[in-house]
């Protein structure tokens, strides 16, 4: 067997050992957020069989956390096996090796949990499921970069000076055709002030919201169905006017690129003095619903989205450093909170960790995106992650944020009381969104990134959807 070859099946193995590893942590949460660990209490079998016996939703959910543990544990033996055989580099064998030493540890306190033991013990068996998950994770990244035939030393300058004109940019006309006739013409302003608003973002965030609403009733509060419907109306007007501010202030940068040549502004569709005007009006109208409909404190935080879109991200963080993405995503993850503040008129905890989920998902998100167009980043004077740092470096990026973004995940599920659709859902789009990273590094492709990207949306759509299921379906 070549070297090679063993080497990829080495991979092939860490992939499936970090896939079960995740599963063990989320099914870890669905266990201790549900009834489950009362229908067992004894160790290592159960009080309960789960075949011949009463078998609950809950038991299997148990035993099925047994079983994947059993199967976690067996992988991460076999990975440290194979990492003895394969030449992996010290930093994989170390890191492996914790994973090793701290999986009968795991055991041991999950035997304490099952019969009875000290409270404390469930938080420490999260944290350490969530640790032997990290140091996997970053084994496979640290193993599939050493796989990657490609430089390190791939980091662009961004150029705002150059090229400036339409033509320039890629081919894209300085100014689109001009419709004959009344109704054509009207056609076209209507279209390019509802490209101003960015209405490809919108259904994502509208769920983000949505979920923060559905988090709230599981509190305990009660959602009035006018409070929804007045809260997305309001936030779907300040999506519209944060991205017309956006359109704005980079209409010089967007004639540069290639992606972004052929926008309202660019093309003098729409002035931009109207375009600000619109801006205000959405921002106007927005507050005017929140404030009638819902609440003062879900209007400022719209208003505090609205800024943090338009003035930090746009104007102070995307053109000045390789960070803005990270930085920026409270941006996004502001909806969880507006939802849910919308609900109970005060921030609570559930929130804050769907927040953090959103967080650390827009790098994992946005990263793959920008390294299919960091040609056009670094033509319009962008320095996004990729284009400053390199492909190399943001795709190990993408993956520690997507590992975290996990994580987050079933801590979510854990804060917020989730159970079975939740689970099963991040777990099947979880393992669906890590083997679109992995082939990122094994076929680093500006096609394979770019469905990377989707995949990060669905991603997040799914989770999102399965909450507003459980929480205002299901429970409703
Ligand atoms: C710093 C944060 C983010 C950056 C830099 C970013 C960047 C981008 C870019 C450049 C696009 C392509 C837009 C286009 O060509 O029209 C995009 C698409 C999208 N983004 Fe993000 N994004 C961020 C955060 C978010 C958040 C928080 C959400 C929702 C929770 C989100 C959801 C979407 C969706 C749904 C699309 C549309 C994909 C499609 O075309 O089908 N993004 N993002
Ligand atoms: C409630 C409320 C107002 C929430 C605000 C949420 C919001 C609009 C988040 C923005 C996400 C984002 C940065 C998208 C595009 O990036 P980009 O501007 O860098 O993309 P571009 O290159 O296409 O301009």
């Amino acid at each position: 067997m070549t070297t090679e070859h063993s080497q990829r099946r080495f991979a092939d193995l860490l992939t499936a050992t970090v896939i079960a590893a995740y599963v063990l942590v989320a099914l870890g949460t669905a266990v201790s957020t549900t009834d489950s660990a009362a229908a067992c209490s004894a160790w290592p079998t159960c009080s309960t069989d789960p075949i011949i016996g009463s078998a609950t939703g809950d038991t299997l959910l148990y035993w099925g956390h047994r079983v994947a543990a059993l199967v976690a544990g067996c992988l991460v033996l076999a990975s440290g096996l194979a990492a003895r055989r394969v030449e992996v580099n010290r930093r994989v064998a170390a890191l492996i090796g914790c994973a090793l030493v701290l999986f009968p540890v795991q055991v041991l306190l999950g035997a304490t949990i099952a019969v009875g033991g000290p409270s404390v013990a469930g938080p420490v068996h999260l944290a350490l499921a969530m640790a032997i998950f990290a140091c996997l994770l970053v084994a496979l990244v640290f193993t599939l970069d050493d796989g990657t035939l490609e430089e390190e030393t791939d980091r662009l300058t961004p150029t705002p000076e150059s090229p400036t004109s339409g033509d320039d940019a890629g081919g894209y006309p300085a100014t689109a055709p001009q419709p004959t006739g009344r109704s054509a013409r009207l056609k076209r302003t209507i279209g390019a002030y509802l490209t101003l608003t960015k209405p490809r973002l919108m259904w994502l965030l509208c769920l983000v919201a949505l979920a923060g609403m559905g988090l709230a009733t599981l509190s305990g509060a009660a959602l009035e169905p006018s409070t929804a419907l007045a809260t997305l109306a309001g936030g779907v007007l300040a999506i519209g006017a944060s991205g017309t501010f956006n359109h704005v202030y980079e209409r010089d940068r967007d004639r540069r690129m290639n992606r972004t040549s052929d926008r309202p502004l660019v093309h003098d569709l729409v002035p931009a003095r109207n375009a600000v005007a619109f801006g205000v009006g959405l921002t106007a109208v927005s507050m005017a619903v929140l404030l009638t409909w819902v609440n003062a404190l879900a209007a400022v935080f719209t208003l505090a989205a609205i800024g943090y879109y338009a003035v930090l991200y746009t104007v102070v963080l995307k053109p000045n450093t390789a960070w803005n993405t990270v930085l920026g995503g409270g941006a996004g993850a502001l909806p969880a909170v507006i939802g849910w503040v919308a609900v109970t008129g005060r921030v609570g905890l559930p929130a804050v960790a769907l927040a953090a989920v959103i967080f650390l998902w827009t790098p994992a998100h946005f990263y793959s995106l920008a390294i299919a167009y960091r040609d056009d980043y670094a033509r319009g004077g962008f320095p996004m992650y990729p284009v400053a740092e390199g492909v190399a470096a943001a795709r190990r990026h993408i993956a520690f944020y997507l590992g975290a973004t996990l994580l987050a995940a079933s801590g979510l599920g854990w804060v917020a009381g989730l159970g079975w659709v939740y689970g099963i859902t991040s777990v099947a789009l979880g393992a669906v969104f890590l083997r679109s990273v992995v082939r990122q590094f094994r076929q680093p492709t500006d096609e394979v990134a770019l469905r990377s990207f989707y995949v990060s949306n669905y991603y997040l759509g799914a989770i999102l959807l399965a909450i507003v299921l459980e929480t205002l379906v299901v429970a409703g």
